[in-house]
Formats: C-alpha cells, sequence, structure tokens
C-alpha cells in the first residue's frame, strides 16, 4: 500500500533524489527544505513517515522531532544523521524517532529502514483501532431466540450483510438494534472494524468532534489532533445509535458525508472520504419526528435503505425460555458461577412480566438473580422485577408501570414526610433502574442533561447498573 512520506531536507539535490525514489515506489511524497514548511506540512498532509535532516537553515531536525512527538503527532519518523554523529542518533531514537539512516545515504539501508517504520506505523494504526473497538465487541453475544419475529429478522441481517446497503434498525430500548447490527457486520466480512457512537449520549459538539475527528486547538482542550469514527471505521462499520437524538445541525453534515462520501475534520480544512457503511438506530418513530420538525426528511431516506423492525419482547414472549437460557449461561460464566436453571415458577414469573426495558432489563434482572442465588436454582424471590419495587410510577413516557405502589401513598410516614432532595435521589434511581441504567434515556425521561445526570449520581450516590 502506498503512504504518503514528507522530506525534511535543505540540499535540493538530495531532496529530489530521495522524492524520485519514493514516488518510484509508489508513495506519495512531499518536500519541505526548513522547518517552518515542514510545521504547516504536516497537518495539511498527514504524512505516515517523516525523514528528516538535522541541520535545516531555520533549526533542528532534532527540535522539530521533540515538537511533534510532544503533540502526539501520528506520524513515524526517521532522521537523517551525518555518519560520526551517533550522540545525535541515540538522543534522537530517545525523544521517539523510529531509527536514523547515516548520510551519505546508502539506498539499501534507506529502503529498510523505511519499509520497517511504514510497518510499525501500519500496527501503530491497527492499535489505535483495536483499542477504540469495545471488549464487547471482541467477545460478540450471540443474537439468541426462535419466535417466527427473530427468524424474520434473521433473514433480514443474512439479505443485508450481502449488500453495502444502509440499514436503519428500528425497535425500543432493549431490544437488540446494537447487536444485531454487530451481526450485519460480521456477516459481512467487510476487514474493518465495528464501531458504534451513541447520539444521546454526548452533548452536541462532543458527538461531532467523535465523529468527524478533530484538529488541534479546534475548540478549548483539543490539544491534540484525533480521528473520529468516520475515519476509524475505514472498510468497516459505522453505527449511529439513537439517531433520532441527533441535533438539526449536525443532521446536516452527517448527510454531507452519505450523500458525497466527504467531511473534515473539526477546526481543520483538509477534505477526508469515508467508505464505512452506516447503519443507523432509533427508537423513535422518524416519521413523527420529521413531521415535527425534528429529523431531516432527506436524511431518513438516505440512511433507510433497508429498514429491520425488532419486536419488543413482550410480544414475542416464546422466545424468554431460550433467551433465559442463553443469558444465563453467559452471566454464569462471566461471575464465575455454576450453571444455573430457573423454578418452573420463577420461568412462568419471567414470561408473564411485559418486560418494558426488554432484553437489557431481562438480562439485568438475571444478572442480579445469579449473585443473589445461594443454590443451583432461580426461584421467585431472586426476580428482582419491578412488582416489589418501593417506588410507583404509573407511566413514563407512556409505557405502563405494573407497580401499584406510590410514595405520596405511602404509608410510612417518614417516606411520605421525606426531604425533596430525598425525593429527587429516588426518583432519578428508580428511572436509571427502569431505563437498565442507560443514562441518555434516564436523562430525556428527567427531561435534564446528560452532565446533569451524571452530577445527580455523583451527589447522590446512585448506582448505574
Ligand atoms: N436476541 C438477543 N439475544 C441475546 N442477547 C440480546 C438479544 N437482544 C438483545 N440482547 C442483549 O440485550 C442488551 C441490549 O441490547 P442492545 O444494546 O443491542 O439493545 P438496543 O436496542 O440497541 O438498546 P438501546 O436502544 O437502548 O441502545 C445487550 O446486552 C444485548 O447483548
Amino acid at each position: 500500500m502506498n503512504s504518503r512520506i514528507l522530506i525534511v531536507e535543505d540540499e535540493s539535490a538530495l531532496a529530489q533524489m530521495l522524492s524520485m525514489h519514493f514516488e518510484d515506489e509508489g508513495h506519495e511524497v512531499f518536500h519541505a527544505s526548513c522547518l517552518r514548511e515542514a510545521r504547516e506540512l504536516v497537518p495539511l498532509h498527514q504524512p505516515d513517515l517523516i525523514l528528516m535532516d538535522q541541520g535545516l537553515p531555520d533549526g533542528k531536525g532534532y527540535d522539530l522531532l521533540k515538537e511533534l512527538q510532544e503533540h502526539n503527532t501520528p506520524a513515524t519518523m526517521v532522521m537523517m544523521t551525518a555518519e560520526h554523529d551517533l550522540e545525535l542518533a541515540i538522543a534522537a531514537i530517545k525523544a521517539g524517532a523510529f531509527d536514523f539512516v547515516h548520510k551519505p545515504i546508502k539506498t539499501d539501508e534507506l529502503n529498510h529502514t523505511v519499509n520497517r517504520a511504514l510497518e510499525h506505523q501500519k500496527l501503530a494504526r491497527q492499535v489505535e483501532v483495536l483499542s477504540s473497538v469495545s471488549n464487547e465487541a471482541l467477545t460478540e453475544p450471540r443474537l439468541l431466540g426462535k419466535s417466527q419475529a427473530m427468524l424474520d429478522v434473521s433473514k433480514e441481517i443474512a439479505l443485508v450483510a450481502g449488500s453495502n446497503a444502509r440499514v436503519l434498525i428500528t425497535g425500543e430500548s432493549g431490544t437488540g438494534k446494537e447487536l444485531v447490527a454487530r451481526a450485519i457486520h460480521h456477516h459481512s466480512q467487510c476487514p474493518g472494524p465495528f464501531m458504534a457512537i451513541n447520539c444521546a449520549a454526548l452533548v452536541d459538539n462532543l458527538l461531532e468532534s467523535e465523529l468527524f475527528g478533530h484538529e488541534r486547538g479546534a475548540f478549548t482542550g483539543a490539544t491534540d489532533r484525533k480521528p473520529g469514527k468516520f475515519e476509524l471505521a475505514e472498510n468497516g462499520t459505522l453505527f449511529l445509535d439513537e439517531i433520532g437524538e441527533m441535533a438539526l445541525p449536525l443532521q446536516a453534515k452527517l448527510l454531507r458525508v452519505l450523500q458525497e462520501g466527504t467531511f473534515e475534520r473539526l477546526g481543520g480544512s483538509q477534505q477526508l472520504r469515508s467508505n464505512a457503511r452506516v447503519i443507523a438506530a432509533t427508537n423513535r418513530n422518524l416519521p413523527n419526528e420529521i413531521d415535527a420538525g425534528n429529523f431531516r426528511e432527506d436524511l431518513y431516506y438516505r440512511l433507510n435503505a433497508m429498514q429491520i423492525q425488532l419486536p419488543p419482547l413482550r410480544e414475542r414472549a416464546e422466545d424468554i425460555p431460550t433467551l433465559v437460557e442463553g443469558l444465563l449461561e453467559r452471566i454464569c460464566r462471566s461471575e464465575g458461577k455454576p450453571n444455573l436453571t430457573t423454578t418452573p415458577e420463577a420461568m412462568a414469573l419471567l414470561k408473564h412480566y411485559h418486560w418494558p426495558g426488554n432484553i437489557r432489563e431481562l438480562q439485568n434482572v438475571l444478572t442480579q438473580a445469579v449473585i443473589r442465588a445461594r443454590s443451583n436454582f432461580i426461584g421467585e424471590q431472586e426476580l428482582c422485577i419491578s412488582k416489589d419495587a418501593h417506588y410507583g410510577v404509573q407511566s413514563i413516557n407512556g409505557f405502563t408501570h405494573s407497580d401499584n405502589a406510590s410514595t405520596h401513598s405511602s404509608n410510612n410516614a417518614n417516606e411520605a414526610l421525606s426531604t425533596l432532595a430525598d425525593l429527587e435521589a429516588k426518583h432519578i434511581q428508580y428511572v436509571l433502574d427502569y431505563t437498565g441504567g442507560h443514562k441518555g434515556k434516564s436523562a430525556k425521561i428527567l427531561d435534564i442533561s446528560r452532565p446533569a445526570l451524571d452530577r445527580k449520581i455523583e451527589k447522590y450516590g446512585l448506582t448505574v447498573k
């Protein structure tokens, strides 16, 4: 694969010879004849490799090396040093140079060093991508279910995995939209990574920077250049969860990438291209959001080339035994416990509960049950479903809640006379439990911002499952 190489050399004959040599090798070559030019060209062309002379008209190559290292410039650097200057060669390696080549330059030595440096660069890039892929992606959970609805979903996954079309996955929170997106990516066998981003979890400008990346100094605190998910998901899949929460200005920017395949990093002017396949998900009714002026119609049609709709768990109760079995196996393994099974009474309870938080809620209930269990069986008493929740809300955002108790009708005088702060803490904890610890969803229900929710969680010492 050809790379971008920057040669920082003031001797024009040598610079020309090196440029021709690397161009012949199929690389893209840029040339700077002094430090000032190099400082301009690095952010502009983002070279993979910088081949740098020491003595330049406006300073030392070694100083630029240190400067670029301090700013975490991702390029690999090779110094060109005079044969006798071993001290400098050692100092350069200590300061982060990959290697050095002695002048006068011998082609064999140069090729050997540059090829190793480029290989190193490629590996460093792969590590960067892998470290941004969550652990969950590496231990991919399997999609479980035997109902006709899930068989239909499996067929649709197989169908869309074979194409490169964009997919919109719809369904209530916790129905497995991200898992389906991962399954599409897995079966599509595209060589790049799967990158996920939750559009509800970040404030607008942070989301923009996560998606498109930013240049150093693009905003306060942007001390380094950072690639965005569109770059990191090269040849792979970018999963945009909760797309319905994206602000309109950002929707316009997203539309441009989907239409033209190009974007710029925040604070940058260089046009970058993205070939990442976009899969989006939402638990909102996007046509209604379009009518309400909250979502761009053109973006909806761009995202919705294919649609997969996930049914809520309560509409496929026949999947519950399979899910319970599979999830218990996974949870017991991760908790280091022997395989547990449910009693028939516990299974009946699980089958009849209406699961407003869908499979995420089922998973949370089973995890708690596994932790509580003192035998090889999980009974009704281990199942902490809201039947016995003490803080009651009849309906949250249209979901009906089965709990009949209410704080204000409580017989417990202390509870009825609790402080506003106590009530606030309890209510936030209740909403966090209700959403299965989903902070974006909780903040929405509570009608507060995500940072405000974080502050309150810390203030009251609340638990996020
Ligand atoms: N069919 C399934 N089989 C096994 N596990 C599942 C299934 N569906 C969902 N899960 C598990 O339930 C949890 C929630 O799933 P996921 O995050 O994919 O839901 P979601 O619809 O994307 O939720 P949200 O809208 O809140 O982001 C995950 O841990 C996932 O592994």
